[in-house]
């Protein structure tokens, strides 16, 4: 394996500073006091073992072959060297020892991000800055913030969770908003209260007023029982309107109505009730271009749009990507009872990958990177069985082929169609289990049905 160089490089628009880094934090004996996610991918350890470890374990048992963290303890001074760990990685790192006034260790402070140290020339004053500033930007524990972006974000949550002020959380699909969405619930006054998803675009609309708002007993005919809607649900607690921008236009108006009445009226009902919620609201449009195109009330933008928080694409937040592949490789080995590691190749390659807003494509991808090493055999069955089927269709098939790429082109077409049909027309599913952009599903099946057209 050739081992890849980690150096300060720089990945993403929005990372431009940003490298993934390696970090300890260790006592005046060597024990892990602080690390971070990138430093679990490059040893290959989750990073809670790591926290429960010493330099010296980490070096005995081949996790990586030196530890200047110890020569920074024996020597008192700072340390630079190229450390190169089991799973292929190169780092240049430094180590800095902070002294007490007594001149004794306190704390030393180990990492592979450069440019922090090359303008310092108080060392010690320096670090301890750092390390407070590590403590401040810890991740919460179920969300991964190691980009500057995300950090930006957790701290705003903190900050606005304990009011009451109406949030709109926008950026593309599967970027984390509902995420964030728990994140402030949790965080917020109303934590013992429910949090509520009403998911605009999964609402048929003819039942829109009954779902968001109830009915009483007799609605649908004189036995029918009454039932509860979502904003009485979130009575005390937080409504969560996922996908705004689907809500339709009459829907809008009544929503408004109780956003600012604090009141609501069962469908059938002829009480208004009190309902007291905080309305947290995502969506992956811009809704200033709906309410131009008289797409969405306006009044009802500037009601939600109190606090708007964007949560950058994951191709802008590469620091996020280390974290979260670390992340997801614990999840699915614990899952799978697997010890998948991650090669600095292939922890490249993720990188180097041009994710779209997607953090759900991410951990599939992982998921299959840990499922399909050490292929299963079951798997492999699964396979062959797709191919006798595509045998099948060749062979059934009455169409006459003009061509042989006419042929190739219908006969990948039908075979993506049937993955398609296998991951229940989820587009992003079935380009992973077919290792293509998703892009390219559009293209084919589109190529395929201009061939079949021409031939009707
Ligand atoms: N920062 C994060 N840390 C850990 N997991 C995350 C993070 N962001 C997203 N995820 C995971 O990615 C998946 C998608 O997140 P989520 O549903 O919050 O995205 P979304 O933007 O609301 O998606 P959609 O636009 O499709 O509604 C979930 O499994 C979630 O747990």
């Amino acid at each position: 394996m050739t081992n890849t160089e980690f150096l300060g490089k720089s990945h993403g628009q929005n990372d431009q500073n940003e490298s993934p880094s390696t970090l300890f934090v260790t006592d005046r004996y060597g024990n892990i006091l602080i690390s971070n996610e990138f430093t679990a991918i490059t040893l290959g350890i989750p990073l809670e073992e790591i926290l429960r470890s010493n330099v010296m374990d980490l070096v005995s048992a081949g996790y990586y072959d030196y530890s200047i963290t110890m020569e920074a303890i024996k020597t008192k001074k700072r340390v630079t060297k190229k450390i190169n760990t089991n799973r292929g990685f190169s780092i240049l790192s430094t180590s800095i020892p902070i002294l007490e006034p007594d001149g004794e260790i306190q704390l030393v402070v180990t990492t592979s991000n450069k440019s922090s140290f090359e303008e310092s020339k108080r060392e010690t004053q320096e670090s301890e800055v750092l390390i407070k500033e590590f403590d401040k930007t810890v991740s919460p524990p179920d969300i991964v913030a190691e980009s500057i972006a995300m950090k930006q974000i957790i701290k705003v949550c903190d900050q606005i969770a304990p009011f009451d002020s109406k949030i709109l959380i926008t950026g593309e699909s599967g970027t984390g908003k509902e995420v964030i969405a728990n994140y402030i619930y949790q965080k917020s006054n109303r934590s013992n209260g429910p949090f509520v998803t009403l998911n605009c675009a999964a609402i048929p609309n003819s039942l829109f007023e009954y779902e968001m708002f109830g009915y009483e007993d007799g609605v649908y005919d004189r036995n029918s029982k009454g039932k509860i809607g979502l904003i009485e649900t979130a009575h005390q607690g937080i409504l969560f309107l996922d996908e705004l921008s689907e809500m339709p236009l009459d829907m809008q108006t009544k929503l408004l109505r109780v956003i600012e009445t604090n009141e609501l009226r069962r469908v059938g009902g002829i009480e208004n009730i009190k309902v007291d919620c905080r309305f947290i609201a995502a969506t992956n449009c811009d809704l200033w271009k709906l309410v131009k195109q008289g797409k969405f009330r306006q009044d009802l933008f500037y009601r939600i749009n109190v606090i708007p928080i964007h949560i950058p694409p994951l191709r802008d937040r590469k620091l996020d990507i280390v974290g979260l592949v670390s992340r997801f490789i614990d999840e699915f080995n614990q899952k799978y009872n697997k010890q998948f590691l991650l090669s600095a190749e292939e922890f490249q390659h993720i990188l180097s990958l041009s994710w779209p807003g997607n953090v759900r494509e991410l951990r599939n991808y992982v998921e299959r990177l840990i499922v399909i090493n050490n292929l299963p055999i079951k798997n492999m069955n699964e396979i062959v069985s797709d191919w006798f089927a595509l045998d099948h269709f060749i062979n059934n098939n009455q169409t006459q082929f003009h061509s042989l790429k006419d042929f190739t082109t219908i006969t990948e077409g039908r075979y993506i169609e049937k993955v398609l049909d296998s991951c229940q027309g989820n587009i992003s599913e079935a380009a992973q289990k077919l290792d293509i952009h998703r892009s390219v599903i559009y293209r084919k099946l589109k190529k395929m049905e201009e061939i079949l057209k021409d031939e009707h």
